[in-house]
Formats: C-alpha cells, sequence, structure tokens
C-alpha cells in the first residue's frame, strides 16, 4: 500500500546507488535565464549536448522589463546579459525558447500549465525553488540547483535520496474573501517556515478537492515556504477538465486512455503517510503577513505580532529585528499601517482568478492617492485574457499601472523594485528583508487584499469591499 508519492516516485526510479540515492528520469524540464547560465556553460566545457532536446523548454521571466517598450529597451546591464544569453544558449542547443515576444511568455511556473507541459504521474524540475507549483497537476515537481539542471540537460536524470511523506488533509471551507493565498498562509502559520521540511507533502482531502485549478497552483506554490520541495495534488475531474483543453502531441491524441491511466493516479487508502497533519480551514480569515517569515501573519483585523510566542532569546532576537526592519511596533493594529505600494502578481497569484477577484474590488473605486499600484500578469496569455474580459480597464480606470508579464517585484531583478523603507502590500510568496528591493518591507496577502490595500492606502481587509 502506498502514497501517490511512492507510486511516481518507483516508477521513475531507474537505479540506486550505494548512498541509498535513487536515480530518477525526468520526464520535462524547465529552464529560465537565472539558474541556467552555469548548467549551460559547463555542459559546453565538457563536450556534452542536451540528450533529449525535446524534453526541455526554456523562457525568460526574471529578468524582463514590464514596460510596453521591453523589446527595444532593458535598461539593466545584467538582466540584458542573461536574456541575451538564454537566448546564445537556446540557439546552440537546439532548445526551445519562450522570448520576450513570445505570445505564450510568462512566468515559468504559470506558463508550464497553461502549455499542457505538465502531465499526471510525470516528473518535472526547473532550477527555481517555486517548481512545487506544478504538483497541482498530480506530477512529481520540484527545484533543482543549477549543477543538477546541467545534470538534467546531458543525462535526463538526476541522483536523489527519496524524501518522507507527508499527507495534509484540509477540510472545511473558505469562506467569501479568503482564498488559496489565505489558507497556504494559514497552513505555514500551523506548521512553520521548516513544518515540511525533508518530506514531499501531498494536499488532500475535501477543500482540497474542492479548489479550482489555479487556486491549486497557489497552494502548491508555496509549499516551498513550508520548508518543502514538492507539493503534490492527485488528478481529479478538476484536473481532467483543465488538461483537456491544454495538453499537446500524443497525450492530446490519445487524452481519454491517458485520462483513464491518470484517475487511477492516487494514494492507497490504507497506505500511511510518514507525517501526517490534520488541518481544518473553516474560520480562516483574510490573512496579512507582518514579519519577515511567511509563518508571521495574522487577520487584518489583528495586531502586529499576534500569534506568535517566543520560546528563546534567539526567537525574541529574531522577532525584534524583523519588527526593527519592517518598521512597525508589537501590538499595532495592523489596519493602521499604511503602504506606499501595491503590487499584484508573481507566480503564487498571477493567474486569471486572481487578477478575477482583484478586479472585483477594485470595480469602479480608485487607488488611494500616493500609492503605486501595478498589476502584473503571470503570463502574456493571462494578460491578453485579461484584457479581453475587460479587467485591464478595471484597473486602468482605477490607477494601477497595467504591465507585460514577467516575476518583476516579486524579486525585483527587473528594475521593478522598492526604494528603501518604502512597504507594500504583495499578491508574492516571500517577504524576506530585501526580497523586494533593499530595504523594501513586504506584506503578503491575497490579490483581493492586494486591492484592498490599494484603495484605502493602508492593510486592509478585502470583505470591506466585497459586501
Ligand atoms: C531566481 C530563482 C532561482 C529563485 C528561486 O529559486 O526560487 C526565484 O525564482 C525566487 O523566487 O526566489
Ligand atoms: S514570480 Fe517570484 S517566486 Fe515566482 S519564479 Fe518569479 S521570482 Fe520566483
Amino acid at each position: 500500500m502506498t502514497t501517490l508519492f511512492d507510486k511516481i516516485w518507483a516508477e521513475h526510479s531507474v537505479a540506486r546507488n550505494d548512498s541509498g540515492e535513487d536515480l530518477i528520469y525526468i520526464d520535462r524540464h524547465l529552464v529560465q535565464e537565472v539558474s541556467s547560465p552555469q548548467a549551460f556553460a559547463s555542459m559546453a566545457e565538457a563536450g556534452r549536448s542536451l540528450r533529449s532536446p525535446r524534453r526541455h523548454i526554456a523562457v525568460q521571466d526574471h529578468n524582463v522589463p514590464t514596460t510596453a517598450d521591453r523589446l527595444s529597451n532593458i535598461p539593466n546591464a545584467e538582466s540584458r546579459e542573461q536574456i541575451a544569453t538564454l537566448r546564445r544558449n537556446t540557439r546552440r542547443t537546439g532548445m526551445r525558447l519562450f522570448d520576450l515576444d513570445h505570445p505564450l511568455q510568462g512566468i515559468v511556473h504559470v506558463i508550464a500549465p497553461e502549455l499542457g507541459y505538465v502531465l499526471p504521474g510525470s516528473t518535472v524540475v526547473c532550477g527555481d525553488s517555486h517548481s512545487a507549483t506544478l504538483g497541482a497537476l498530480g506530477a512529481l515537481a520540484w527545484g533543482i540547483g543549477t549543477s543538477e539542471v546541467g545534470h538534467v540537460m546531458s543525462t535526463q536524470s538526476l541522483w536523489m535520496r527519496k524524501p518522507k511523506t507527508m499527507g495534509v488533509r484540509i477540510s472545511g471551507q473558505l469562506s467569501a474573501g479568503v482564498y488559496a493565498k489565505d489558507l497556504a498562509l494559514a497552513l505555514i502559520h500551523h506548521i512553520g517556515t521548516s513544518g515540511g521540511t525533508g518530506h514531499g507533502i501531498e494536499y488532500l482531502g475535501p477543500l482540497v478537492q474542492a479548489l479550482s485549478m489555479e487556486a491549486r497552483l497557489t497552494l502548491c506554490n508555496m509549499t516551498i515556504e513550508a520548508g518543502s520541495r514538492f507539493g503534490l495534488i492527485a488528478p481529479d475531474a478538476i484536473t481532467l477538465a483543465y488538461l483537456r483543453e491544454r495538453v499537446q502531441g500524443a497525450a492530446r491524441e490519445h487524452f481519454e486512455q491517458a485520462a483513464q491511466a491518470w484517475a487511477a493516479l492516487r494514494t492507497d487508502e490504507t497506505a500511511d503517510y510518514d507525517r501526517y497533519v490534520e488541518f481544518d480551514a473553516d474560520g480562516i480569515m483574510p490573512l496579512v503577513t507582518w514579519g519577515t517569515t511567511p509563518a508571521d501573519s495574522a487577520p487584518f483585523s489583528g495586531r502586529v505580532g499576534d500569534g506568535i510566542v517566543p520560546r528563546d532569546d534567539a526567537d525574541r532576537d529574531r522577532l525584534r529585528e524583523s519588527l526593527a526592519y519592517m518598521g512597525l511596533e508589537h501590538g499595532q493594529p495592523l489596519a493602521s499601517v499604511p503602504i506606499d505600494v501595491a503590487f499584484i502578481g508573481s507566480c503564487t497569484n498571477g493567474r486569471l482568478e486572481d487578477l478575477r477577484a482583484a478586479a472585483q474590488v477594485v470595480r469602479g473605486r480608485r487607488v488611494a492617492a500616493g500609492v503605486r499600484a501595478l498589476v502584473v500578469p503571470g503570463s502574456t496569455s493571462v494578460k491578453r485574457a485579461a484584457e479581453t474580459e475587460g479587467l485591464a480597464q478595471v484597473f486602468v480606470d482605477a490607477g494601477f499601472e497595467w504591465r507585460e508579464s514577467g516575476c518583476s517585484m516579486c524579486i525585483g531583478m527587473n528594475g521593478d523594485s522598492l526604494m528603501p523603507g518604502q512597504r507594500c502590500a504583495s499578491t508574492s510568496n516571500r517577504n524576506f528583508e530585501n526580497r523586494q528591493g533593499q530595504g523594501g518591507r513586504t506584506h503578503l496577502m491575497s490579490p483581493a487584499a492586494v486591492a484592498a490595500s490599494a484603495l484605502r492606502g493602508r492593510l486592509a481587509d478585502p470583505r470591506e469591499y466585497l459586501a
């Protein structure tokens, strides 16, 4: 009796070495411009080529400007260089590239599902820690380091020690104004930022089954912030409906046959996970982080520092440092905290459903004076769809900047970044020090909450606008 994780692992394990590592066959590999240059270079130096060129796709995302003139204007020299390097490397090796001007360009974890590139039961890797996002489709998907990227390119395999398994069963219901992002933040608050370390997490239970595919992608995306490299959800009718419209090639031609095989991909009822957590999502409120880890969250009606009980001096020091960095006082009401910037985007919350939720709050209203608000669609496809649906106009009318797609202010590599001391309501996944720009202060929350905060000019509960 085995878990889904173990089944996919066993299916892809082709050898085992003396130190207990398995050689895992990698079905598909995603490449971006930040973590690939060294891997391409060492492969070229060793005189190796791609073992299976068709099993890789590359995309420009972290460094791409989000301004309309980006094809002719990449002001940052380092960004320009990384983008040019990926262009050169993909041309030389015959790897397919979604470049800046490609109609399907976008953040790697956003475009992979859109392209139908991730299939249930497969193994997918990328030199990027948020690759767990793709486990939402029932694949084993995880982030790897640059040297591993080179190994995958030249051998289509990886040596890996099998992690332990962890089942996270989620029950209950999300009330209005509460989204997958709040669920992820609540869960990380509950199990901690190392709660999943060494484990591959499978999310299961009635609430997970009720989530849309986009919400599942958000939940799995945040898995790495709980310390686990793998977030997995067994494929079901929602997965199949999503894939039916998107898969290409043989999987499209033989979809019904494939669907039958995928439907069997689940954890056996009597299988044991190494660790099992039951989480009841009833009563979760819209959440906002106040500190510098994604576990430091509280409801908007709460106060800075709520829910954290320092266990020792080190904990107390960490708390003091994080509040000093954030420029906040312990016990300060969260709803009183003013913001400078509102950012809607990233691989966590840059999909169409996210933009719809934010637009619902924004429609007919105006961004508060003095707040810089921007929407950066997770992919060019999302951007197009949002324009067709009229969402873009809703944002523009309210005073938001409507940008081209990319990672943008999630990480601030492309020139979209916070100035020192600026405070940002953000839909991204990391509130670490300097993440969105040197000295920038990040508050993580859902897209609807960022929208509400942009309108209010301070941290705001989206339900204030959803009545
Ligand atoms: C730059 C990249 C390698 C990095 C990652 O590994 O996740 C980035 O995407 C991030 O979100 O911090
Ligand atoms: S959007 Fe942010 S988290 Fe996602 S891949 Fe880009 S930088 Fe990493």
